[in-house]
């Protein structure tokens, strides 16, 4: 059994009839991490989860899971679990009685306080006898996830499981993630949110128009040479943006706005020419009150990565992050 990897794909394509939904996807996805799958609407995010769970089958390419190749008239091991478009529940049901009952229709056979715990975990002990059809959109996530730990995952693949979820229902999801992914279950789990890619995943996989576009650690697409847009709070507005006009590597971005009250001073740099023109603000005088990108690194890295059309470039930068992790 492959124990480096816990999906392995070779060429992994599907369409529906005309759409091209994956387009030759070659992945290797570490176990007992938490993966995050990105990309813009259509990329194919929903189709390559659904393969991981088994739903649907690819038409062309390999696909291991947890060791083992799935396929046609080969379904996906025991020990992944998730669901893809909401989780299938019961609405008529309790919360309870729907973790009894999608046990049974597995046949497992689950006691009592364990239901009890799976539903503590996610935070519904309280409406655990509420029948799921007054359910929010974010309480049947969650209780989609408790459904997935009662089979105590070694796989565990979720579709935007933050959608419908407050904050606090959100930090609550992401600590009981974490802590899977702590004792070895790997995690894989698309997310239109950057900010919670960023909080919970260690590996994104990014795909626009059913190819992959980046594969690896979060922190190499983030901390990649990029020129972004900072906002500057300063005590001088105007000396400030004389200042910047004058340091190298720094361009001012004309049509400064307001924000929160001050006027803000708005730059195109690398991240080390920002660096340089702090402290040449310093120097002149003018007091640093907030320096941040207007996007984050990471949403900025997405968005070249998946705006602009696919180049040469790209296309060996992704298969290369791919033969690092794994042979062809
Ligand atoms: N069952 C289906 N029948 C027909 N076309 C489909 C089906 N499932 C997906 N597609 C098409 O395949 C492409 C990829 O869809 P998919 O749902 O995987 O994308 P996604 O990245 O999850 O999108 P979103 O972010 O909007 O959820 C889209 O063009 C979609 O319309």
């Amino acid at each position: 059994m492959d124990t480096q990897r816990a999906v392995r794909a070779r060429g992994l394509t599907k369409c529906f009839g005309d759409v091209v939904a994956l387009d030759g996807v070659d992945l290797d996805l570490a176990p007992g991490q938490i993966h995050g799958v990105a990309g813009p609407n259509g990329a194919g995010k929903t189709t390559l989860l659904g393969l991981l769970l088994g739903l649907t089958v690819a038409d062309k390419g390999e696909l291991t899971v947890l060791g083992r190749r799935v396929g046609r008239a080969r379904p996906a091991p025991r020990g992944v679990a998730g669901f893809v478009d909401g989780p299938g529940l019961y609405p008529s049901l309790t919360a309870r009685k729907n973790l009894a009952a999608l046990a049974a229709l597995r046949g497992q056979d689950v006691s009592g306080g364990r239901i009890g715990a799976a539903l503590a975990e996610v935070g519904l002990t309280e409406v655990a006898d509420d029948r799921v059809r007054g359910f929010s959109l974010g309480m049947r996530q969650r209780l989609g996830l408790a459904a997935a730990l009662l089979i105590q995952p070694r796989l565990l693949v979720l579709d935007e499981p933050s959608n419908g979820l407050d904050p606090a229902g959100k930090q609550q999801v992401h600590a009981v993630l974490r802590g899977l992914a702590d004792t070895g279950t790997t995690i894989v789990l698309s997310s239109h949110r950057m900010d919670d890619l960023e909080a919970l995943c260690s590996e994104v996989v990014i795909l626009a128009t059913g190819r992959v576009r980046f594969a690896g650690p979060l922190g190499k697409l983030a901390t990649d040479q990029r020129e972004l847009e900072y906002r500057l709070l300063t005590s001088d507005p105007d000396t400030a943006r004389r200042v910047a006009g004058e340091t190298e590597g720094v361009r001012p971005v004309a049509g400064t706005g307001a924000w929160r009250g001050t006027q803000a001073l708005l730059v195109r740099a690398l991240a080390p020419a920002v660096e340089g023109l702090v402290a040449a603000l310093v120097a002149a005088g003018v007091g640093v009150r907030e320096v941040a990108p207007v996007v984050s690194p990471l949403e900025a890295a997405f968005l070249a990565l998946t705006e602009e059309p696919e180049t040469d470039q790209q296309e060996t930068d992704q298969q290369g992050t791919v033969r690092q992790e794994g042979d062809r």
